[in-house]
């Protein structure tokens, strides 16, 4: 038997830093991931050898001193940091992952004017980077999850196949809602100057469509949400988008004598259609 693969390191691993600019402060809370990997690690399971094993008690060390001394608006660069600590402080340290999940902290506002140092958390989606780097290689991608969307009309699902199983009928006015997960591939050759203005900009070219477009299926609003991210930002070569298909039931109402046109439903959870789709140039 052998180890076909590994990585190792410490996971949720929360800090919560403060960016300071004279008494106004930016709120920056993260959840990170950070496992190592690299050929000589087979021994380590397989002759309970630990001379290679940084203990994950130094990976967390590390990404908190790391938070401390380098950790600003945009996460990317952090992840970038602690990658390449790993790999040129342990010569057996070859491939490092950095996950992270970000929770956001909004500026409130008192009678109009932005507090410096008052948030609260009125997050719309969780924005997500994931880093696999190696000396040689960086696979560095961002990206929202759990972006709760809905279109209230002007869509509709029809045309498609139907058989002895199909049930679904056609219509030409529903509901579509959805909790997207969306990531994207940076091109290393040609980082955008700010990740986080490039983030905003591909949220933003996601709601644009699938507000103003009439929608025929969700294959359709993803198609349309990342081939205009794609265009707007020459930075990414590829985006994923996962959308589950969140149901909203019309509710039978003749029952009890009253016309139900397309006005109270019943929000569904499971089982959700599930679509998915990367979209590359
Ligand atoms: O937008 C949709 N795509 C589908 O593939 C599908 N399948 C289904 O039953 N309803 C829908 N809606």
């Amino acid at each position: 038997m052998k180890i076909i693969s590994q990585q190792y390191g410490k996971a949720r691993v929360r800090v919560m830093k403060l960016l300071k600019d004279g008494p106004v402060h930016t709120v920056k809370e993260l959840t990170v991931k950070t496992l190592l990997d690299g050929p000589t690690y087979g021994p380590s399971y397989t002759a309970a050898d630990n001379s290679m094993v940084v203990p994950t008690d130094t990976v967390k060390n590390t990404i908190n001193c790391l938070a401390f001394d380098q950790l600003g608006p945009d996460t990317e660069l952090f992840a970038l940091a602690l990658a390449n600590h790993f790999l040129t402080k342990y010569d057996h340290i070859t491939r490092v992952i950095v996950e992270t999940e970000e929770r956001l902290w909004t500026r409130t506002s008192i009678d109009g004017t932005p507090h410096p140092h008052t948030f609260t958390q009125a997050q719309p989606a969780i924005p997500i980077v994931k880093l696999e780097a190696t000396a040689t290689t960086t696979v560095l991608e961002s990206g929202i999850k759990d972006l709760l969307i809905l279109k209230s009309t002007e869509a509709g699902f029809s045309d498609y196949p139907k058989c002895d199983f199909t049930t679904l009928k056609e219509t030409r006015e529903r509901i579509v809602a959805t909790s997207l997960l969306a990531t994207w591939l940076w091109n290393s050759d040609t980082p955008p100057t700010s990740y986080s203005a490039a983030n905003a900009t591909i949220l933003n070219s996601f709601m644009k469509p699938f507000a103003e477009k009439y929608s025929e299926s969700v294959q359709q609003n993803l198609w349309d949400m990342g081939t205009l991210a794609l265009e707007t930002v020459p930075e990414i070569t590829r985006i994923s988008l996962a959308a589950p298909n969140k149901h909203c039931n019309l509710i039978d109402l003749t029952p009890f004598n009253r016309e139900n046109h397309h006005t109270l439903f019943v929000p569904t959870d499971e089982p959700h259609g599930q679509i998915e789709v990367t979209i590359g140039r």
